[in-house]
């Protein structure tokens, strides 16, 4: 065996790539290996693709309220389903050339294959052995499918196959109402496809807050058939695809799986590194340095199922990228490396759904009851909301109640991707709710609906009555609803 090399990428996705980023900088000693299509998760099938449906599918659904709006002929505007996949593609095709810009001109440290773990130092890809100083493991994940759904053939899809299809419907079942079903489920709802969706937890898009929960099942009750509860089963019947789940019945065309992702770990040989893994054949990896116990092995992304983000993958990419040279380029005779830790970033999740759902921080559920207070806004009543025909939803704060300090939020809510980010930095700055009311809120705008929920929290503070007459943080509502 020759020279080892510093490091072996496996995956080329969001991970793995920003991996490649920070390895680059420092050797040009490396292999990137990826099994089947190049481009990523995100660009090919996942992110992107996904956002331009729903692009689609909600300017097609605000025809609903052009009456409202006196805007008259909504009824003869229709969807071309085709076109709109043809668009979807076009765009995907786009994001996609860009990502694989990023490793066309790598020459032989590219490698298309599949590649598995021979041990903490030697990498197998397609039956040759390489020699590594480290090992970056950025393999990524796929939908999950029970194996006997599969003899449905191409009537069986997953995002995978989704975007592929040539057009759509006209009748779906949506199983699984996570992150991806309810996206999904929406806008092919929104599309004019007749869509049922099954899922069995109660919660959905990964909404936590009961209340929030409810405000989005009514929603989207509207705009399909959802049951929740017992799992759903299918079998063959004349005319379709049955979908059962308890008492509930209806037939399909197509059935789009959206039951979660597995991470792609089980074939890359894990068992080798000598460390325990867990029932499902996955490591500890620590978050903060994504390194595998103390070996010069990382994993990231998708594949660590840590959080299966794409910001998240591309810092763990980076994380892995950095602690696996240091490890890689530390001379033979010094004591070993430790690799940094990274302080992480503060938990956000947005779902393109509309209302759009987002988390930030903490939840409710993971917060001590006693020591929190939590402020609220409906929409149904918030100004700029109505001027839009938008006033759905809710948005919840949740704050330390001994020191005010902003703990998280949840919120099904008009254009909650923007107050989710402003929520993000004040929790990330550690900023408290009188702090948060002390910033300028413009008029009229949705986030003034966010200010209502920190005012209401801010009544609930351990120190309301102390607050300072002259502080502007303590100018309240007028309780006019066109002016807040
Ligand atoms: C429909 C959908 C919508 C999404 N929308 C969003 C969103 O709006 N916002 C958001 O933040 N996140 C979203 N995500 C999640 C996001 O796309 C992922 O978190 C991210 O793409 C994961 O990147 P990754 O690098 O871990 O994996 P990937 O990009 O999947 O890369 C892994 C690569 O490793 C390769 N590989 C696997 N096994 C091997 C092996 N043994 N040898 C060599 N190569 C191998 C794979 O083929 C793949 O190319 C969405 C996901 C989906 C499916
Ligand atoms: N906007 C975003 O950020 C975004 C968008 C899409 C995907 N993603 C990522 O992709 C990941 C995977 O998303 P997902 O929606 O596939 O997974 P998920 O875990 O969020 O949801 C899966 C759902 O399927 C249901 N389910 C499982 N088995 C079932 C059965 N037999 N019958 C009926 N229902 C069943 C579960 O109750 C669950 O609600 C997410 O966790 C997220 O990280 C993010």
């Amino acid at each position: 065996m020759s020279q080892p090399l510093d490091t072996v990428i496996i995956g080329a996705g969001t991970a793995g790539l920003a991996a490649l980023r920070e390895v680059r900088k420092r050797t040009d000693r490396y292999l990137i290996v990826n099994e089947g299509p190049w481009g990523t998760t995100c660009a090919r099938v996942g992110c992107m693709p996904s956002k331009a449906l729903i692009e689609a599918a909600n300017a097609f659904h605000r025809r609903h309220t052009f009456d409202a709006f006196g805007l008259r002929g909504a009824t003869g505007l229709s969807a071309d389903i085709a076109a709109v996949l043809q668009r979807v593609r076009s765009l995907r095709d786009q994001f996609v050339a860009g990502a694989l810009q990023t490793t066309e001109t790598l020459g032989a440290a590219r490698i298309a294959g599949s590649a598995t773990v021979l041990g903490p130092n030697t990498v197998d890809i397609d039956g040759t052995t390489y020699a590594t100083r480290s090992i970056i493991i950025a393999t990524g994940s796929r939908p999950r499918v029970p194996d006997e759904w599969l003899a449905f053939g191409d009537r069986m899809l997953t995002t995978d196959t989704l975007f592929e299809q040539p057009t759509l419907g006209p009748r779906m079942a949506v199983i699984g109402m996570g992150v991806i079903g309810v996206e999904i489920a929406q806008a092919l709802a929104r599309l004019g496809i007749e869509v049922a969706a099954f899922t069995t937890s109660p919660n959905l898009a990964g909404l936590k807050d009961p209340a929030l929960n409810a405000e989005l099942a009514a929603l989207l009750k509207h705009e399909m058939v959802l049951h929740t509860g017992a799992p759903a089963e299918l079998r063959e019947v004349a005319g379709g695809i049955e979908v059962r789940s308890g008492p509930n019945r209806v037939v399909v065309d197509q059935v789009i799986a959206a039951m979660g992702r597995v991470p792609n770990i089980e074939h890359l040989g894990l068992q080798a590194l000598g460390v325990p893994l867990n029932p499902r054949g996955m490591p500890a990896v620590n978050p903060q340095t994504q390194q595998i116990g103390d070996l010069p092995v990382f994993l990231a992304g998708d594949a660590n199922a840590h959080a299966p983000l794409l910001h998240e993958a591309a810092d763990e990419g980076h994380i892995a990228g950095i602690n696996a040279m240091a490890c890689a380029l530390a001379p033979a005779a010094a004591p070993a490396v430790a690799p940094t830790r990274f302080q992480r970033r503060t938990p956000l999740t947005i779902v393109f759904c509309d209302p759009q759902v987002a988390v930030v921080g903490q939840r409710l559920a993971d917060l001590d009851g006693a020591h929190t207070v939590t402020g609220t806004v409906n929409f149904e009543n918030q100004g700029r909301a109505r001027a839009a025909q938008r006033n759905h939803g809710r948005l919840q704060v949740y704050a330390d109640r001994a020191t005010g300090r902003l703990q998280g939020a949840e919120m099904c809510a008009p254009e909650a991707e923007h107050m989710a980010h402003l929520l993000a930095l004040a929790v990330q700055q550690k900023l408290t709710v009188h702090e948060l009311l002390g910033m300028p809120f413009y008029h009229p705008v949705l986030e003034e609906g966010l200010r209502t929920a920190l005012r209401d929290a801010a009544r609930q503070l351990a120190d309301a009555a102390n607050a300072p007459e002259s502080d502007l943080a303590s100018c309240p509502a007028l309780g006019v609803p066109a002016l807040e």
